[in-house]
C-alpha cells in the first residue's frame, strides 16, 4: 500500500542526503514504527508520504498511484487518504473539541447531516465525548492529542502518519494513545508512527523500520527499540587453539539477555581483546551466572527486560 522503491533525497544545498536509497513496503492495515536517531531521515519519509516532499531519486507510491504522477491540483484529493498529527498537537485555539474535528470535514466540503453523524462518532474512538465543548487550553496534553488523532482520522483515512506523538506526554498518557492509535489500526487503518520512545516500541513489539544516516539498516516483523549487540572473543588465542573454547563473559552475557519467546535475539560480534575470558570457576553449567560480579548481565541490565 506504501511502496519506497530506491527512494533518495538531498535537499537543496545539502552535502549528505536525508534518504538514501530507501527501500520498504508497508501492507494495508499494518502498524509501523519509524526509529532512529534524530536527523536519520524519519519525519522525511512521512512528508513523502504526504506529499510534502518529493524524492530526488526513486518512487514513492502509495494507495497504487506513483505519487510523482498526482499533479498539484490533485493533491488535496490524494490527502484525504492520508491522516498527520504531530508531537505538538497543531490545534485550532479558537474553537471547541467538536468544531477542530468539523473543521477537517467542513473544509473537505462535507454536508451537515455528515459532520453530524461522524464527529460524535469518531470522539467516542478516541474517547472524548464528554469533553467535545471544551477548548484546547482547557485540556491535558493527552486530550489534546487525541482530539489531533480524531481530527486526522475522522474522515476515515486509509494511513494514519504520526510524527512522535507521544513525544511531550508522560508515559502513562503516551500508552493511552498508543491505545487509541492500536485502535484507530484495528478499525483497518495502517499507522506510520515516527518515535523515539524505546518503552512504547519495546512494549508494542510492532514491525520497527530503522533509519541511520537516510539509510533503513533494520526491518523487522515484530521489534524493540535497540536490539542487543554484545561483544564476543573469537576462541582462536594459544591456549584454547585446538580445544574447545571456553565461555566467555560475552556469552554469558549473551545467554542472560537472550529470549526467544519474547522476540529478544541476540547478536555477537567477534574482537580480538582476550580481556573478556571468564574465569575457571565459571566455566561449568552456568549456575554461576547468578554471581553479581558479573556486573550489568544481572537482572534489570539492560536486554535482561
Ligand atoms: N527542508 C529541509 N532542508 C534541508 N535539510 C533538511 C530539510 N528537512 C530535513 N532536512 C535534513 O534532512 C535530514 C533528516 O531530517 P529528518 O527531519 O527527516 O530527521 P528525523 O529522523 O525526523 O529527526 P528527528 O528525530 O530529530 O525529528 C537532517 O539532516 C535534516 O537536517
Amino acid at each position: 500500500m506504501i511502496r519506497f522503491d530506491h527512494v533518495s533525497k538531498t535537499f537543496r544545498g545539502q552535502k549528505y542526503p536525508a534518504l538514501d536509497d530507501v527501500t520498504f513496503e508497508i501492507l494495508r492495515g499494518e502498524f509501523v514504527f519509524l526509529v532512529g536517531p534524530s536527523g536519520s531521515g524519519k519525519s522525511t519519509v512521512l512528508r513523502h508520504i504526504l506529499l510534502e516532499d518529493h524524492p530526488t531519486e526513486g518512487h514513492v507510491n502509495v494507495l497504487g498511484q506513483d505519487l510523482s504522477k498526482i499533479s498539484s491540483r490533485k493533491v488535496p484529493y490524494y490527502r484525504r487518504n492520508v491522516g498527520m498529527v504531530f508531537q505538538d498537537f497543531r490545534l485550532l485555539a479558537n474553537k471547541t473539541v467538536y468544531e477542530n474535528v468539523a473543521y477537517a470535514l467542513k473544509v473537505l466540503g462535507r454536508s451537515r447531516a455528515q459532520i453530524r453523524q461522524a464527529v460524535p462518532e469518531v470522539l467516542k474512538t478516541v474517547g472524548l465525548v464528554d469533553k467535545q465543548r471544551r477548548f484546547p487550553h482547557e485540556l491535558s496534553g493527552g486530550e489534546q492529542q487525541r482530539v489531533a488523532i480524531a481530527r486526522a482520522v475522522v474522515n476515515k483515512p486509509a494511513i494514519l502518519l504520526a510524527d512522535e506523538p507521544t513525544g511531550n506526554l508522560d508515559p502513562t498518557t503516551s500508552r493511552e494513545i498508543m491505545s487509541v492509535l492500536r485502535r484507530i489500526n484495528r478499525n483497518g487503518t495502517a499507522v506510520v508512527m515516527a518515535t523515539h520512545d524505546v518503552s512504547i516500541v519495546d512494549e508494542e513489539r510492532k514491525r520497527v523500520i530503522e533509519l541511520d544516516a537516510g539509510s533503513i539498516v533494520r526491518d523487522e516483523a515484530s521489534g524493540v527499540y535497540t536490539p542487543e549487540i554484545v561483544k564476543y572473543e573469537a576462541p582462536e588465542s594459544p591456549e584454547t587453539a585446538g580445544s574447545a573454547p571456553r565461555k566467555t563473559i560475552a556469552e554469558a552475557m549473551a545467554a542472560r539477555v537472550a529470549a526467544p519467546d519474547r522476540g529478544v535475539t541476540v547478536s555477537i560480534e567477534e574482537v580480538s581483546s582476550p580481556t573478556s575470558r571468564l574465569p575457571d570457576e565459571f566455566h561449568d553449567d552456568g549456575e554461576d551466572l547468578d554471581n553479581p560480579n558479573l556486573g550489568n548481565a544481572g537482572p534489570g541490565a539492560k536486554g535482561a527486560r
